[in-house]
């Protein structure tokens, strides 16, 4: 081979080379360091056994899906949200799919706006099984309006829900995590905690408060290095938040039928923030392109993030108005999922 068909070669794999990286990069559903710990990582099989986790907002979507998955590894589950109901459905769930028996899973509701009632739940848990590895911080709601149109009541609820009443369970179990000196404390944030969105606003300001409480208690936890703090940001994924999520009033419900086939699976991303916990990331993102990219733009160039969310924002309020889900535009760029 003559020298110079080998540069020829070396140039060529200098520019393919990055450019698949770049292709494999596009079509990511997560955050570098959790597809690195994906690959080469701690398996939640081997680490997250014997624990004892709490999940709020275990009745339905993401949380019904963690503890479903949680229960195939021998973990003891607390199940909280509001409808006992429901948690009961979840359980059985769990028992009939996991390894776990009647007295390893505890239903217990209760509702995240209700702070005075938190304490006499941390204490139920701890009378049960004795001890609370990991406080999955997961239940809350979203919301479908425009800031012109919504009542100050509803902006009210999604801090009093999403952001005070996850701030006041954290309060009462890290004494009991920072007696032991270990513990886990996953918070499901969303990448709406990040980058803002229209027709979300009181959302996506709980959920930057979230971030910046957590962020902050995580500096105040550095002689407690048994201590972890997980954030998770999660972009859309199959669940009823759509259904669930607040308009512009308390007592006006979403309509129904919301299609969202084309969202991440809900196993997939459950399956990411296991692999989170096992191996201790302290902030992972988790999406479909074109969004997870978005977070990156977020990042990197605001300026441009800002003047892109504020043209995409205009497609989305016309969603919206057209009844669809105004993340549905995305599905151009991503096939529809079955
Ligand atoms: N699905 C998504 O696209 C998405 C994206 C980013 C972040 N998230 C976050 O994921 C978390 C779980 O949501 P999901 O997608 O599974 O939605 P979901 O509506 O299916 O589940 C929400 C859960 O929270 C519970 N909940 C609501 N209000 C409560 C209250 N007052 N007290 C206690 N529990 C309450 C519900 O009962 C339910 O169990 C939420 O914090 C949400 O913000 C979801």
């Amino acid at each position: 081979m003559s020298w110079e068909l080998l540069l020829w070669l070396l140039a060529l794999c200098a520019v393919i080379l990055p450019l698949v990286q770049f292709l494999r990069f596009l079509r990511a559903d997560a955050d570098l360091t959790l597809l690195w710990a994906e690959w080469q990582g701690r398996r939640p099989e081997w680490e997250l056994t014997d624990m004892v986790v709490w999940i709020t907002g275990a009745s339905s979507g993401i949380g019904e899906e963690l503890a479903f998955q949680l229960s195939k590894l021998g973990v003891c589950l607390v199940l909280s949200a509001r409808r006992g109901q429901e948690l009961e459905r979840v359980k059985r769930r769990c028992l009939e799919n996991g390894n776990l028996k009647e007295k390893d899973i505890l239903v217990l509701p209760l509702d995240l706006t209700d702070t005075s009632s938190h304490e006499a739940a941390t204490k139920a848990v701890l009378q049960e099984f004795g001890k609370i590895d990991i406080l999955v911080n997961n239940g809350g709601r979203s919301q479908r309006s425009l800031v012109l149109e919504t009542n100050l009541e509803v902006f009210k609820e999604l801090m009093n829900l999403n952001y005070l009443g996850t701030v006041s369970l954290t309060k009462c179990v890290l004494p009991h995590m920072v007696e032991r000196k270990q513990g886990k404390i996953v918070t499901v944030n969303s990448l709406a905690g990040i980058a803002s969105v229209s027709l979300s606003s009181g959302y996506c300001a709980s959920k930057h408060a979230l971030r910046g409480f957590f962020n902050a208690l995580h500096s105040e936890l550095g002689k407690y290095p048994g201590i972890t703090l997980c954030n998770v940001y999660p972009g859309p994924v199959q669940s009823n938040v759509v259904k669930n999520a607040l308009t512009e009033e308390l007592t006006k419900p979403m309509r129904e039928n919301i299609d969202q086939s084309y969202k991440m699976p809900t196993s997939r991303c459950v399956r990411l923030m296991l692999i989170s916990m096992a191996n201790d990331l302290k902030e992972v993102w988790i999406s479909d392109q074109p969004i997870l990219l978005g977070a990156y733009i977020w990042q990197y160039m605001p300026t441009w993030a800002l003047w892109l969310t504020c043209k995409l924002g205009e497609k989305r309020i016309q969603n919206f108005r057209n009844n669809l889900d105004p993340d549905s535009q995305y599905t151009l760029w991503k096939p529809k999922r079955d």
